[in-house]
């Protein structure tokens, strides 16, 4: 049966939801991972890059002058968790951002999720993206999709660094301000439990998606609607 959804705005997951962590975790981090020591050395001095290397030293607990591979240990290791930590995603988002540019990577989406996407935008949804993947990232995702250039349909994007941690309603409440609508009439996507909680605790309507294969196929998403398919949701602009 089709769940039918009415909002103003749908705001999307990518990893697990629109694209599969596999591929994340895969490609994407292959590409990362032997460019990170290089990266931290060449853009020393760029202020998102030094932030993040004092960001990684304080939550290892490095000493202060932790030469550059003490810092890609940390990071490959939290890549090899999957741990979602801010300062990686900074610096892995500056490098997949150049990677896109050059045409060596593109992104990845499920089957179902882009002629949904193409199909509620023309009916008048607003589409915006809430990813731990930093911004950076997320805008060339969408450009460099296997189906060209989806960032006409997507109106924001936001991360950890403009809305907070995912799993904190408060981020939930500043997207919403940012984006100017009622918490009722937004609608997140998400395959991840804890975020589920902290959309319904801010007041937002939530869908869970459970794919087979994915991390979070079959967990507990509590009261929300499970999907496991973009073909499963019918949205409608409010
Ligand atoms: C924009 S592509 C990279 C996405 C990424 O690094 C990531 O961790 C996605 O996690 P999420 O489930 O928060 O979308
Ligand atoms: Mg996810």
């Amino acid at each position: 049966m089709t769940l039918r959804i009415t909002a103003t705005t749908l705001v999307l997951d990518l990893e697990g939801t629109t694209s599969a962590a596999g591929f994340i975790l895969g490609d994407l981090y292959d590409y990362a991972r032997p460019r990170l020591g290089a990266w931290l050395d060449d853009h020393a001095a760029d202020p998102a890059i030094a932030a993040a290397r004092e960001q990684v030293v304080a939550d290892a607990g490095l000493s202060e002058d932790a030469a550059t591979e003490q810092i890609v240990a940390v990071l490959v290791r939290w890549m090899a968790d999957d741990v979602k930590a801010t300062p990686l995603k900074t610096i892995q988002g500056q490098i997949w951002a150049e990677g896109f540019a050059r045409g060596e990577i593109s992104s990845h989406f499920f089957d179902d999720v882009i002629p949904r996407l193409r199909a509620w935008h023309a009916a008048g949804v607003r589409l915006a993206v809430f990813s731990s993947g930093s911004v950076a990232s997320q805008v060339p995702w969408f450009r460099h999709s296997p189906d060209g250039d989806l960032t006409p349909l997507i109106v924001d994007y936001f991360d950890t660094v403009s809305a907070g941690s995912k799993k904190d309603p408060a981020s939930y409440t500043a997207i919403r301000t940012a984006l100017g609508d009622d918490a009722g009439s937004l609608v997140f996507f998400t395959d991840h439990p804890d975020e589920v909680s902290a959309a319904v605790d801010a007041g937002w309507q939530v869908v869970a998606f459970s794919r087979p294969g994915e991390p979070w196929f079959e967990a507990d998403f509590g009261d929300v609607p499970v999907v496991a398919s973009f073909d499963d949701v019918e949205v409608v602009a409010a």
